[in-house]
């Protein structure tokens, strides 16, 4: 019988990350958690709580044996913002594993567009002047020139929190 993964967003890079570490031998659904964080963190505290909180929920869903949860953010660094990236993984019987990703700076021309009312998704789309940026490669696939992706970027934290369970 296959193990239920649930993971809490509607995001296809993150949906994507998931299903690429959990193939075999588990099915993979996703529900729509909430991060019970504002929309865009504004720390790693909060980008990790926003993760844990996703799991914390998926984990919930029916025949669930684990959830994950996904977050990006934005952090600081003296006077540098960066992007960063939260994992978390919450088993049924109540074990939390937790992982964090790959961080960039963040061109001062997007710091600035990020006022307090646009999340980082939405700047990304006005910056490139495309659409979904978000559920494709991402802040980070276009500040690498291509190089790695949102989805391989969260494929690494799902990676990480797979191994913590499995050496449990
Ligand atoms: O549907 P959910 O799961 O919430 O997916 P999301 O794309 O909104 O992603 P997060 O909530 O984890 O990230 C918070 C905000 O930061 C944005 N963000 C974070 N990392 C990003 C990236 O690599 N590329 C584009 N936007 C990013 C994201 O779009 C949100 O506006
Ligand atoms: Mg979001």
């Amino acid at each position: 019988m296959k193990q239920i993964v649930y993971i809490g967003t509607m995001n296809q890079a993150k949906i994507k990350a998931v299903e690429a570490v959990f193939s075999e031998g588990y099915e993979v659904r996703c529900c729509d958690a909430p991060s019970g964080v504002s929309g865009q963190p504004y720390s790693d505290e909060e980008t990790r709580t926003g993760a844990v909180n996703r799991a914390k929920y998926s984990v919930k869903e029916l025949d669930a044996s684990f959830g994950i949860g996904l977050e990006g953010g934005i952090m600081q660094i003296e006077s540098r913002m960066y992007l960063c990236n939260w994992g978390a993984l919450v088993t049924n019987d109540g074990k939390v594993f937790e992982a964090a990703g790959a961080r960039v700076p963040l061109p001062e021309s997007v710091e600035k567009m990020l006022d307090g009312n646009l999340e980082l998704g939405e700047v990304m789309d006005i910056w490139t002047n495309e659409k979904g940026i978000r559920h494709r490669e991402g802040a980070i696939g276009i500040f690498t020139n291509g190089l790695v992706s949102r989805a391989e970027m969260f494929e690494h934290i799902t990676k990480m929190l797979y191994g913590q369970m499995i050496i449990e």
